[in-house]
């Protein structure tokens, strides 16, 4: 079957679990922002600072990925940068044909400039709220939900934790952990993870993208994550494939599999630090094929110079997929979403089916 292209995938529904918000800034208000509060940036042309980020991002390391950050988290750090920021995130999620999406970040991250934690999510609430208001607008709507992240290295989960608990009923709808993965495992944050779950509150830990096993395990086993963000390296408790003979799954992939615990799967950044050696080597194919629960995401847009459709049309062209699978992978994002059981439902059935059998037809 021939890949399906990039421009007829915007306009099917699609949702997102996994994308940052201090990683996926326009180039252009990048540079503005910076400019109005003196930060220095490698390129100041919209056009080069964005090749520099993707070069700059593609560097085989996590933790060397995760330095470009520097130049997006300085210019967020105003009510006004981050209003920006988040308004126009949702915009582009929208303009790319997302309907759901949780875009997460650090408040931690923005405190530079003296604002206070609380002062951070309201701003970005703020800036998603008018986002959302403006996609309804154009005719194509979203529903953005926010995840509240703790950094790894850091020592503020629990408070965070606590940050986003009371803003469970104003636009947060998670917790997740995030940072370098190599040193910082999961158990460092145990108690936030424990106040959590004792609040039925629903969190995902980034687990098993720059180290392996013994991370995805503790993520769950011992922290309780409701989703694994990347758990690409599960595919180290898999031997075999399909094609080339039995595949056997070790302890921690099966339970994964019958627990039905969704991956955040993230193609292009994996490739860009290292986790995968390439899109058509990626093991989304075998998860895929596994029937895991799988799903696809952008990780950080501006780093991956990438977007939903982009991550879509090079599965599509790497492993065949068409809209029967594209339309899966979509339903298992939204099956997997932290809001409630009924607004998921109607969104896979009053948005979604129609939207795909609409394009397969
Ligand atoms: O893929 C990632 N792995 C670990 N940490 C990440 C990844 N992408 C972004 N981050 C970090 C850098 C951001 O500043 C932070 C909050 O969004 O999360
Ligand atoms: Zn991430």
């Amino acid at each position: 079957m021939a890949a399906i292209a990039y421009s007829d995938i915007i306009p099917a529904p699609k949702a997102l679990l996994h994308d940052h918000l201090d990683g996926g800034l326009r180039p252009s208000t990048i540079v503005e922002l910076a400019e109005a509060v003196g930060h220095e940036l490698p390129a100041t042309d919209p056009a080069a600072l964005a090749d520099w980020f993707v070069a700059a991002a593609d560097s085989g390391s996590l933790e060397r990925y995760l330095e470009t950050f520097a130049h997006t988290v300085a210019v967020m750090q105003t009510e006004e940068g981050l209003f920006r920021v988040a308004k126009e995130c949702a915009l582009d999620l929208a303009a790319d044909g997302v309907v759901y999406a949780e875009v997460r970040y650090a408040p931690e991250q923005h405190l530079e400039r003296g604002l206070t934690l609380d002062q951070v999510v309201d701003a970005v609430n703020a800036g998603f709220t008018e986002g959302m208001a403006g996609a309804a607008a154009l005719g194509t709507p979203i529903r953005v939900g926010v995840l509240l992240t703790a950094m790894r290295h850091a020592a503020r989960s629990q408070e965070i934790a606590e940050l986003s608990v009371r803003y469970r009923d104003s636009g947060v709808v998670g917790f997740d952990i995030a940072g370098a993965e190599a040193g910082f495992p999961p158990t460092r944050h145990l108690d936030a993870f424990e106040y959590l779950q004792r609040e039925n509150f629903h969190f995902t830990i980034h687990a098993g993208e720059a180290f392996g096993l013994p991370s995805i395990w503790q993520a769950i086993q011992w922290c309780g994550a409701d989703r694994l963000g990347h758990g690409v390296r599960l595919v180290d408790d898999i031997t075999g494939t399909p094609e080339g003979g039995e595949t056997v799954l070790g302890r921690l992939a099966a339970y994964v599999r019958d627990k039905r615990i969704p991956l955040e799967l993230c193609p292009s950044s994996n490739v860009q630090t290292g986790a995968a050696a390439s899109i058509a080597e990626h093991p989304i194919g075998l998860l895929h094929d596994l029937r895991f629960r799988v799903t696809v995401n952008t990780d950080n847009r501006l780093m991956s110079g990438t977007s939903m459709s982009r991550e879509m049309a090079l599965l599509s062209e790497a492993f065949g997929w068409g809209w029967a699978e594209l339309q899966w992978l979509t339903i298992n994002a939204m099956k997997s979403a932290f809001i409630p059981y009924d607004e998921r439902l109607a969104i896979i059935n009053d948005v979604i089916k129609p939207g795909y059998a609409k394009l397969i037809s």
